[in-house]
């Protein structure tokens, strides 16, 4: 394991709204990939002789499409990001060695060290995204600590980050001065949102938070709510 990237891979949100992404292969590594891919809206095309049931599944249902038949040389031709998921170590080097002379991006499961990137460990609330990788050394344990993160942020966080985002865009759209919207912004996270999302006190609050800001703008200030 000595070629492992030593933990500087570069982390990044990508959008994959309709980009065309192949994924090789048709098991259970493969779902898992085609699962997060179709989380992210990709256009996702699967190329394998066998399918697991939930994949055909998403076959009948339109979700992804679908050749059922060996990876071919050019199969790679047109897709944006591709993921080496065939339990062919020859036919992921392939993959592989085609994607990368066409600088696509490329993961490759059974090889991750080979590829372009790898994947995360990851959960959503909302616009929330939490990831969590140990850049390959142990995929178990970045589960776990996902788990953990898990627990601590449940969703009430969705309602939260709407919260804030929506803040942000009022904030952007009234306020000029651009301490007085840093200061806004380093605010609202010290207020207890969550307390009030969780004690059912929320839409109130907000309600009163957005008419003040809307009335008193450039003199508006959170330190009544802290
Ligand atoms: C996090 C998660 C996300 C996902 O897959 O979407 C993910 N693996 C998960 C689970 C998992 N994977 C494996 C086990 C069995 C226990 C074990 O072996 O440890 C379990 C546990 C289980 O399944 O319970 C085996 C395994 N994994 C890799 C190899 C090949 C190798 O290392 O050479 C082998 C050996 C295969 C073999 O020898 O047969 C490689 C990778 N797996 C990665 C991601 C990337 C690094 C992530 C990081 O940086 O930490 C990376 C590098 C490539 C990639 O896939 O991008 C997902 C958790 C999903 C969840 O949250 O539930
Ligand atoms: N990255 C990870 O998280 C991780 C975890 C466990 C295992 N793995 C590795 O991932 C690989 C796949 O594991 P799996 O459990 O999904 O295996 P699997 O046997 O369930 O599925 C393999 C799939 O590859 C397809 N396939 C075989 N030859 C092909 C070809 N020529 N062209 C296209 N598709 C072809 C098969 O039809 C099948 O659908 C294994 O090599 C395993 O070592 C990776």
């Amino acid at each position: 394991m000595g070629d492992r990237n030593a933990g500087n891979y570069y982390p990044i949100m990508i959008d994959l709204t309709n980009k065309r992404c192949l994924v090789v292969g048709g098991g259970k590594i493969a779902e898992r990939k085609i699962e997060s891919l179709l989380a992210s809206k990709a256009d996702v095309v699967v190329i394998s002789p066998a399918l697991t049931e939930r994949i055909a599944d998403l076959a009948a249902a339109g979700k992804v499409a679908v050749l059922l038949r060996n990876y071919e040389a050019g199969d790679t031709k047109g897709a944006y990001l591709v993921i080496a998921a065939s339990s062919d170590s020859f036919v992921n080097e392939r993959v592989r060695d085609e994607a990368l002379a066409a600088d696509r991006l490329i993961s490759v499961v059974d090889k991750p060290e080979t590829g372009s990137f790898i994947l995360p460990a990851a959960f959503t609330r909302g616009k929330l995204q939490v990831a969590v990788s140990t850049s390959g050394a142990s995929p178990t344990l970045a589960r776990d600590i996902v788990s953990g993160l898990k627990a601590k942020y449940g969703p009430e966080y969705e309602v939260y980050l709407d919260f804030l985002n929506e803040f942000r865009l009022k904030v952007r759209r009234l306020v000029n001065d651009a301490e007085h919207r840093q200061a806004l912004a380093r605010e609202i996270v010290r207020l207890d949102v969550l307390g009030r999302i969780r004690s059912g006190d929320f839409m109130r609050f907000r309600d009163d938070l957005f008419r003040k800001l809307e009335a008193e703008t450039e003199a508006f200030g959170l330190e009544d709510w802290l």
